[in-house]
């Protein structure tokens, strides 16, 4: 089976650019990762574009050709939606694609333009990620959603609002430095634990952000970067997916998101690591509460101990499992579509040295990447490592 290589990624600032449309973002986040990649875009023999909103934002039209025409590349343009996890199953398709060996050169991303609606439309538009047959019409929005979530966990596992505000001062600490975050600011717990209310027992600080931004990479076979002697020491080793029940009402628990535990078994698995080889993580921190559930799903933890693992500082950036060291979508955002995709390439940079947290996992030589959509109904992860 080829190998898949990350020839270069490239993102734009993730944050508030209502002016901006998707394919606006997208051709600026792949003409940077073309550039970093240094690969010729006729060399580009598939596009795969992650995107969820876009009918319900902007009126841009059939965004799977936009997203190649964005770049002036000639060949098939596929947009891929599975909510906030859409451009992490368009990545899924792209190594898939080069493993397979239909394509040596391909460009896999995502955009999502957010703020160009008011507030509540956005939610609304998020929502339909939900069971809107009969939660969301009932009233569930994202951050009620995984309220439930949170109130569960604290109900079955104990944990208070102030160990997750660990996540938050954690994941804003992580983006200070990162020029492509929403936020660069510290907070501290006080801070946090006195924001106003979103959902209880979520506040304002346990939630992501509305995102407007873009990620793309180019991926290329093993034999590609060496016929064209390109610096690209980082590998995709390995590639999971994962499905659940859409309603909550449905799942037997909602302390365990097993789409990501399955996802995340198949990823390993297909690199033949342990959880206990992983370095580093970024994990889909949509609200606090996820990341804790993340972190358990992917056996870095067990259940009940994600969220002690936070308030111990295990998982910042000098802890024994540095996450989310990009600020994961706390601070850096989320612009859905394009989530995924930017997690992936956040993470080839840390491990290739190049990132503005490189420092702290200097000796890191095994990544993963966990991206959710809709209350952890679907769930893309990946394995990336450093081969040389
Ligand atoms: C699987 C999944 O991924 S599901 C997740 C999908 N995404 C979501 O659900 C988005 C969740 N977030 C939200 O809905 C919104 O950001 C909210 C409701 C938390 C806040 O929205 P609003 O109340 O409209 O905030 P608004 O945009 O007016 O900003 C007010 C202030 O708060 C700040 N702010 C907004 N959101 C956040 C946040 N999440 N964290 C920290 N600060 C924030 C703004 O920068 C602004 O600061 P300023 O006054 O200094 O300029």
């Amino acid at each position: 089976m080829t190998r898949v290589r990350v020839a270069g990624g490239g993102l734009t600032h993730f944050g508030v650019h209502p002016e901006r449309t998707s394919r606006a973002l997208f051709g600026e986040a792949g003409e940077a990762a073309l550039e970093d990649a240094g690969v010729d875009r006729e060399d580009v023999e598939s596009v795969f574009f992650g995107n969820f909103m876009g009918e319900l934002a902007e009126h841009q039209g059939h965004m799977g050709p936009l997203a190649a025409e964005a770049l002036g590349i000639d060949a098939p343009s596929t947009r891929y939606e599975s909510a906030c996890a859409s451009s992490g199953v368009a990545v899924r398709q792209a190594v898939q694609n080069v493993r397979n060996g239909e394509a040596d050169v391909v460009l896999v991303g995502g955009a999502e333009r957010m703020n160009n609606l008011p507030t509540a439309e956005t939610t609304d538009a998020l929502a339909i990620a939900a069971d809107d047959l009969y939660e969301v019409r009932a009233g569930m929005t994202f951050p009620g959603a995984y309220a439930l979530m949170e109130d569960a966990y604290f109900e079955e596992h104990g944990g208070t609002r102030e160990d997750l505000a660990h996540i938050a001062v954690k994941n804003h600490q992580n983006a200070l430095g990162n020029e492509y975050a929403q936020f660069q600011k510290e907070i501290d717990v006080e801070t946090a634990m006195e924001a106003p209310p979103v959902a209880e027992p979520i506040h304002l600080y346990d939630a992501c952000p509305i995102t407007d931004g873009a990620a793309a990479m180019v991926l290329v076979s093993d034999s590609y970067a060496e016929e064209h002697d390109l610096d690209a020491p980082i590998a995709i080793t390995g590639t999971g997916q994962g499905s659940d029940r859409l309603a909550l009402q449905d799942r037997d628990e909602l302390t365990r998101t097993p789409a990501a535990e399955d996802a995340g078994a198949e990823a390993f698995e297909d690199a033949g690591i342990d959880p206990d080889d992983v370095d580093l993580a970024e994990v889909h921190d949509c609200f606090t509460i996820a990341e804790a559930l993340a972190i358990e799903a992917l056996g870095f933890f067990e259940p009940g101990e994600g969220i002690a693992a936070a308030r111990r500082g295990e998982t910042t950036a000098t802890g024994d499992l540095p996450v989310n060291l990009s600020g994961g979508l706390k601070a850096k955002g989320h612009p859905v579509g394009a989530t995924g995709a930017s997690q992936v390439v956040e993470m080839a940079k840390l491990l290739a040295g190049t990132h503005h947290n490189s420092d702290a996992v200097a000796d890191a030589t095994v990544g993963v990447t966990h991206n959710a959509g809709g209350t952890v109904a679907s769930t893309a992860v990946h394995v990336l490592e450093v081969v040389e």
